[in-house]
């Protein structure tokens, strides 16, 4: 694949422009899409944002429905598919998973590159069949959901149901051991050190629950007890829950 240097077009890819990268990182616009590329020997392959093929694509088909950990603690069930503003959005993979089972979701992500990245993969899968309608549901917004949330979704006029929160967990493992597509994200994103601080925000802000995933092992963010957990083989989910979304 070759990259050119990035054309920009919308709000969050005319940011490209300013976006200031950690030493030796660049966003470069290829035929398939926004790439962010380092060192290869270092941090692998280029990290893009694909909805439509790959992984997100096996598991919109294979994945398991609302029986999957992140649906069941978003509350989706039979009948109730509630709006999601998530609050750490990423890569998006756990957003898509969940406009793909039909809720709508408001997606946040402060930083820039990552933002323009998930910018481009909804582009993309604004334009394939298998995924527009999915894409039609997940509004994005670059801003800092710790210092905030209440604006940005007020500007959005995005019903805060429930607010799912995936804060980076801080790694011990040596960095050779972090798999080389993390390093690339982790050295954008950091540790979220401030995660106290978003679970605030979102427990003011949200008017039925907020979800936090955390690896199985970890302790809840510093804060009020959440009232339930789910675990899964990996990470688990704490509850924090205001009122029922079954009416
Ligand atoms: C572990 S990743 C989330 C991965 C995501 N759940 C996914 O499925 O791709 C955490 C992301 O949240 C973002 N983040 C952390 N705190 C934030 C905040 N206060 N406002 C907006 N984004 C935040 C980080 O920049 C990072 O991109």
């Amino acid at each position: 694949m070759t990259f050119e240097e990035s054309a920009v077009e919308s709000d969050v890819e005319r940011e490209i422009e300013g976006i200031v990268l950690p030493d030796g990182l660049r966003l470069l616009q290829g035929a398939e899409g926004l790439a962010l590329v380092g060192d290869e020997k270092r941090y692998g392959k280029p990290l893009s944002v694909d909805f439509v093929a790959g992984k997100a694509a096996h598991r919109r088909r294979f994945g398991g429905g609302r029986g999957q950990l992140v649906a069941k603690a978003c509350g989706l069930a039979k009948g109730v598919t509630p709006s999601i503003v998530d609050a750490t959005a990423g890569l998006g993979r756990d957003a898509f998973v969940l406009a793909s089972l039909g809720a709508q979701v408001l997606l946040i992500e402060r930083v820039a590159a990552i933002a323009a990245l998930l910018n481009d993969g909804l582009k993309r899968a604004t334009r394939h069949s298998d995924t527009a309608d999915i894409a039609a549901r997940m509004q994005l917004c670059h801003g800092d959901a710790a210092q905030s949330l209440a604006d940005i979704v007020a500007s959005a006029h995005f019903p805060p149901q429930v607010i799912h929160l995936d804060p980076m967990f801080p790694h011990r493992e040596k960095s050779a051991l972090v798999k080389k597509e993390m390093r690339l994200f982790r050295e954008l994103a950091g540790d979220d050190n401030d995660a106290p601080r978003l679970l605030e925000a979102a427990l003011d802000v949200a008017t039925h629950r907020v979800v936090v995933k955390r690896p199985r092992k970890a302790p809840p963010i510093d804060g009020p007890v959440p009232q339930h957990t789910l675990e899964g083989k990996t990470s688990r989910y704490d509850l924090y829950v205001h009122r029922s979304l079954v009416r």
